[in-house]
């Protein structure tokens, strides 16, 4: 499972918005298809490798991509069988059929199969899930190796409905963007991986996929305040503090006090009992402060979190300290780090797709929002989208978010942008997960 790094995605009303302006810029939308249907027909002839190929075609535009490609694909000598749901029922779609000048079989209810399918029935305008007999039908495809045109029919491309489809792919060939769909659980895992076709659509730069990570290294004047001094308060669990601090120093933070914490990993963080919190607060040196690993609600994590808020620092605020610190979050800059359970309590009501929900919690909050879990969005609250899938498996174990509180502490605590803070610290996460591997455990991002 892949995606493209560092791409755009849109929602399919932000599609259809696009392929509007692509028209009245002097585009066709039959151009635009044929481009489509011309990217589909590359892959299906590489993935095909001399083999036959059977193509579903839908009633819409998505079936219009599956005829343009069978008529490329038998240009460029291969065997191709077209079975069709429907009659078309869209002008573009009509022509492309028109252009194919081979049989249309009816996808019936026992459709002869062929080593690879290509799913060009339904892709973003799919407005309720599939019939169950047409289900059945495709589940006799299972095993097949599969392409899905944009996205595997019966998936709602905005990820706002988790309709499963019953015909996973192999590749996914996205059009003119990613959709949600393609970065959200559970529809992403079906689109096994993930190409992107761009078809000359500007998508704009509001919603990506994670960028790939590049750590820059320290400029050469650089001294460790100036990478950054970072303040973690320990709670009652004070292994998820020492945690945090350690991720934090090795994400580049070049001076880190654990307040509250007594078994540091290294050596080199300032473990401080006692009743320093405060009098740290106030250092101007202080580039970031993280409440919220290992602390439960209660009144002391309340008071920390009101000191915290108080110094005007930037804040890495994590678990409890999310719900402490929103009603009094203001204008401090601040990246908040929920999973599912402690976002739906720090934001009720929110409605829509992961997307459509993290964006509006930032909105709210005033605040970036990391929106953990193994389809991790990041928004702001002026509205850019980061989706993060996939991350890495292995990352779901305890600890992880202690070591990302800490990575986002220490990318704010050297002056980045908050969603860039929020950015580099899953990009960081992600990459040290991914090559550790198979029995990962939290210590080894922070030791390894
Ligand atoms: N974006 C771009 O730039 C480009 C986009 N392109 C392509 O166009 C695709 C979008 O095309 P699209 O809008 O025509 O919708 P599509 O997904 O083919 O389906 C709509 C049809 O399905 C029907 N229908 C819906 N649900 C159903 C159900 N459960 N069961 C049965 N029927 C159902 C619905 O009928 P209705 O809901 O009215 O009953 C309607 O007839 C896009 O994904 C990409 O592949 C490229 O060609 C070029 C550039
Ligand atoms: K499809």
């Amino acid at each position: 499972m892949s995606v493209p790094t560092d791409a755009p995605i849109l929602t399919s009303n932000a599609m259809r918005a696009a392929e509007a302006a692509c028209a009245t810029g002097g585009t066709p939308l039959a151009d635009l298809m044929e481009r489509a249907g011309a990217a589909v027909a590359d892959l299906a002839w590489r993935m095909a490798a001399g083999a036959p190929v059977l193509i579903l075609c839908g009633p819409g535009n998505n079936g219009g991509d599956g005829y343009v490609a069978a008529r490329r694909l038998v240009e460029r000598g291969v065997r191709v069988r077209v079975a069709a749901l429907a009659e078309p029922a869209t002008d573009l779609a009509r022509a492309a059929r028109d252009r194919w000048t081979g049989p249309v079989e009816a996808l019936g209810d026992d459709p002869a199969p062929a080593p690879l399918i290509v799913d060009a029935l339904f892709g973003v305008g799919l407005s309720r899930p599939l019939a169950a007999d047409l289900a059945a039908r495709l589940h006799r495809f299972a095993g097949r190796r599969v392409i899905a045109v944009d996205v595997p029919s019966g998936v709602d491309a905005d990820g706002v409905q988790d309709w499963a489809p019953p015909l996973a792919a192999d590749v996914t060939l996205a059009l003119g963007a990613l959709k949600p769909a393609h970065v959200l659980l559970p529809a992403a895992v079906c689109c096994g991986r993930t190409l992107l076709a761009s078809i000359g659509i500007d998508a704009g730069r509001a919603m990506r996929t994670l960028p790939r990570w590049q750590g820059a290294a320290p400029d050469a004047s650089a001294h460790k305040f100036r990478r950054g001094m970072l303040l973690v308060r320990a709670g009652p669990m004070p292994g998820a503090a020492a945690l945090s601090a350690g991720a934090a120093l090795r994400a580049g933070a070049g001076y880190v006090v654990a307040s509250g914490a007594r078994d540091v990993p290294f050596a080199a963080i300032i473990a401080e009992e006692g009743e320093s919190y405060s009098r740290r607060l106030a250092d101007p040196r202080l580039g970031a402060a993280v409440v919220g690993p290992g602390y439960p609600a209660s009144a002391a994590l309340d008071r920390d979190v009101a000191a915290a808020l108080e110094s005007g620092k930037p804040l890495v605020l994590d678990a409890a300290a999310i719900a402490a610190a929103l009603p009094g979050l203001g204008e401090t800059s601040a990246i908040l780090t929920p999973h599912e359970g402690e976002f739906a309590r720090a934001f009720p009501g929110l409605t829509g797709s992961k997307v459509d929900r993290t964006r509006a919690a930032a909105k709210r909050a005033g605040a970036v929002v990391i929106h953990k879990g193994a389809d991790t969005v990041i928004a702001a609250p002026d509205g850019r989208i980061m989706a993060a899938w996939p991350g890495s498996p292995w990352l779901a174990t305890a600890g992880t978010g202690d070591v990302l509180a800490g990575a986002c502490g220490a990318m704010l605590a050297r002056g980045d942008d908050a969603f860039d803070a929020a950015v580099a610290a899953v990009g960081w996460h992600i990459l040290r997960a991914r090559a550790i591997g198979p029995g990962l455990v939290a210590d080894d991002l922070v030791k390894a």
